[in-house]
């Protein structure tokens, strides 16, 4: 190879020396004899993703010389196509291939036949294979699976060569043939887009290879995943069920730039072929024409509405099971009207649906019904959308509770737990179900028990759930249910609680209270500013930080920055998802962690940080982790509204600016301020607050709730 380190990519061949390392994505590290017009090189190291290979193996790769600092030069693999034949021609080439590779032979087998056949070996065992029967040892279910394993790899060769050819990486070819299986390339050469059907591969990548291939961009294909993924777009970024007709072809246009002629054409198209449906209902004569009734659905969202739909309606109109819920004189004790009512109505409705703001009484009231339906000798099954939601709970009703994932027995197979085999509980109690959305409310009441209650808790005030659906507004429109509005002695003189229910009515906080304050900055002096206020506040263990976004000059990263520097200075220490951790560090889980009992939105302290593993206390709860588990991991010191859900502070410093404006709700500002229980430090400025205030998060598009009424 030349002297200077190209900088461009080259193509090289090459031959398999020893494979040193491969991890399940595919990475592999070996060495290799490679060539080229330039030269070879017989021991080179080369690294990247790569399909299944052993030593032996030939291959064509396109690669990027590196220089790595401490293992000096590399080559980082591209794209690489394996060849079906060996390299190393030789008697013990062929024979440590055979070995390595063909099913049924072994070393003195494998010794035989190379000694037998020399080079000609593979031809033999590809196009005459019979004759390998002359080499003693060499039997019929031998030789069967010796051409079986042969044909088997090549033609898995055969197909990696094939998706690549299609302008695929190694590791999408991977995915698509464990995804399809033999039918991968006959697929995916009919339909490259059905490569969208692949997990983590979306349009804009299927899109991306199809135009490298110099696909037409009008091609029905194209556009007929494109509506489709406008629709999924719509369900991941808004939380819409359906769209209106209207704003899918909008969204097609959006995704592909084809003509809104296309756009319609497409969406058209995508229903006929059945990768869409069309729900529209029949326009009442007392609708007004001008707004578009129409509604066009992900096939599965559509089944799963109604057959939400059809649940709650079952669930409302049927009895509960057996007489045994009678409310004795003092369960009410301590609780107002409003909360004594949640107990009566379960007497006689299975679905009850308990809401309110905050401090109006919610959590004592459900722990009086679980009290009650135990007194009664009833299973209590309490379980919440989130980990740190279920802990809550918990704690609050002084009894277990889980997340709904584990209470319903998730696993790699689904829900264990579903309308076959129901949750073994005579009342389900379900808290925090504003951040439930309808696929996840489906499976929960798609496992209650015949006969068998449940009451949802929660705030239909809080930020709405990250899936799609609404269906905490649609149950308390329809459900027999209690609205919490006394807000308590204690909670009232709170300047939160009350700013928090002003906000709901539309005004911005008073400020002003020791208790709730603001203070006016700038973005680009921000998270400097916000480092110094936690520094007079106390330090990062006396106040949460919180912001709308990860990326700005006032988002989480620049402000986690600002932090870890001023509290915990110094270099290196362990990479974790977003930086590098070291002891005294705050960090916080982004994944829930069933193994280790750490949930999505906790925050714990380093204790230890060597080499690659961190040692972290989340309130008691001490870990250590490793690997792929450091992925979960980011740092804590500031947390977005968002994984805040579910949590609650002493204290939260609310970073909030009018450059956080599209993010901006009254439900965003309003779950920011109630995290905090005795004092919001509101940082940005007072106009953000005001328009945030006045701004409805957009309606979703869902029908459950005309569903629910049988329209
Ligand atoms: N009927 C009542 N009479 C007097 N005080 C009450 C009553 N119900 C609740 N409280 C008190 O009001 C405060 C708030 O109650 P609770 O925590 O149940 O409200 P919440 O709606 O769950 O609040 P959050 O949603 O913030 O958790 C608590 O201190 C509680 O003891």
């Amino acid at each position: 190879m030349s002297a200077a380190v190209p900088t461009e990519a080259f193509r090289v061949t090459g031959g398999v020396n020893k494979v040193r390392f491969r991890a399940d994505s595919g990475f592999t590290v070996m060495t290799a004899r490679i060539r080229n017009a330039e030269g070879e090189d017989p021991d080179a190291t080369v690294i990247g993703v790569m399909p299944p290979l052993e030593a032996g193996d030939t291959f064509s790769a396109d690669v990027l010389m590196e220089e790595h600092r401490e293992y000096g030069y590399q080559y980082r693999v591209l794209n690489l196509v394996l060849e079906a034949q060996p390299a190393d021609l030789s008697e013990a080439g062929i024979a440590a291939y055979l070995e390595a590779r063909v099913g049924g032979v072994g070393k003195v087998l494998a010794g035989r036949i190379a000694g037998t056949f020399g080079a000609a070996t593979f031809d033999i065992l590809e196009s005459d294979p019979d004759r390998l029967l002359q080499v003693p040892g060499v039997t019929a279910s031998t030789l069967h699976k010796m051409t079986s394993s042969w044909s088997q790899q090549g033609l898995e060769r055969r197909l990696l060569a094939g998706l690549q050819g299609l302008g695929l990486s190694i590791t999408q070819a991977q995915r698509a043939v464990k995804h399809f299986g033999e039918a991968a390339l006959e697929r995916l050469t009919a339909d490259l887009f059905t490569l969208t059907e692949v997990e983590g591969i979306g349009f804009l990548t299927a899109d991306k290879l199809w135009q490298a291939q110099g696909g037409a961009l009008d091609d029905p294909r194209r556009l007929t995943a494109a509506a489709v993924y406008a629709l999924q777009q719509a369900a991941q970024q808004g939380g819409h069920s359906y769209l209106p007709r209207a704003r899918a072809e909008k969204g097609v246009v959006h995704y592909t730039r084809v003509t809104p002629a296309q756009a319609r054409l497409a969406v058209e198209t995508a229903v006929e072929l059945g990768r869409l449906s069309d729900d529209t209902p029949p326009l009442l004569d007392t609708e007004d024409a001008l707004h578009d009734p129409s509604r066009i659905y992900l096939p599965p969202t559509l089944r799963a509405e109604k057959k939400l739909a059809s649940l709650i309606r079952t669930l409302i109109a049927t009895p509960p099971a057996g007489d045994e819920w009678i409310v004795p004189k003092g369960a009410a004790k301590g609780l107002s009207a409003e909360q004594a009512g949640v107990l009566d109505l379960l007497g006689e409705h299975r679905l009850v649906v308990l809401t309110g703001g905050p401090g109006t009484g919610k959590s004592t009231t459900t722990r009086a019904v679980a009290d009650l339906a135990e007194q009664l000798g009833l299973e209590v099954g309490l379980c919440a959308p989130t980990g740190k939601a279920a802990r809550r709970l918990g704690e609050v009703t002084g009894r277990a509770a889980s997340t709904i994932h584990r209470l319903l027995g998730y696993g790699p197979a689904g829900f264990r737990h579903n309308h076959l085999e129901p949750a073994p509980y005579d009342l389900l109690i379900v808290d925090e179900v504003s951040m439930c959305g309808d696929g996840l409310m489906l499976s929960l009441l798609a496992a209650v028990a015949p006969g068998a209650r449940v009451l949802l808790v929660g705030d239909t005030d809080q930020l709405p759930p990250v899936d799609a659906g609404l269906p905490l507004h649609a149950l308390t429109q329809t459900a027999p249910t209690v609205r919490l509005t006394q807000v308590y002695r204690q909670a009232a003189e709170n300047p939160i609680i009350r700013a928090a229910h002003g906000l709901l009515h539309g005004q911005a906080p008073a400020w002003g209270d020791p208790r709730l304050n603001l203070t006016e900055t700038e973005p680009d002096v921000g998270a400097r500013r916000v480092a110094l206020l936690v520094r007079d506040m106390g330090g990062p263990t006396q106040v949460q930080v919180l912001t709308p976004m990860r990326k700005g000059p006032l988002g989480v990263e620049m402000l986690n920055h600002h932090l870890q520097s001023l509290f915990n200075p110094g270099e290196g220490g362990v990479r974790i998802g977003d930086s590098h951790a070291r002891p005294g560090d705050i960090v916080v889980q982004t994944k829930n962690d069933y193994t280790n009992e750490v949930f999505n939105g906790t925050v714990g302290t380093v204790l230890k940080a060597d080499g690659s593993r961190l040692t972290v206390d989340f309130d008691g709860n001490i870990v250590e982790l490793a690997g792929a588990e450091l992925f979960n991991l980011q740092l804590g010191y500031a947390l977005t509204v968002h994984r805040a859900q579910g949590s609650e502070w002493r204290t939260v410093l609310g970073v909030l600016h009018e450059a956080h404006m599209p993010m901006l709700s009254r439900n965003l500002v309003y779950t920011a301020l109630t995290r905090a229980r005795d004092r919001f430090y509101a940082v940005g400025s007072a106009t953000a607050w005001q328009r945030a205030a006045g701004r409805q998060r957009e309606e979703r598009c869902t029908a459950l709730l005309e569903r629910i009424r049988g329209r």
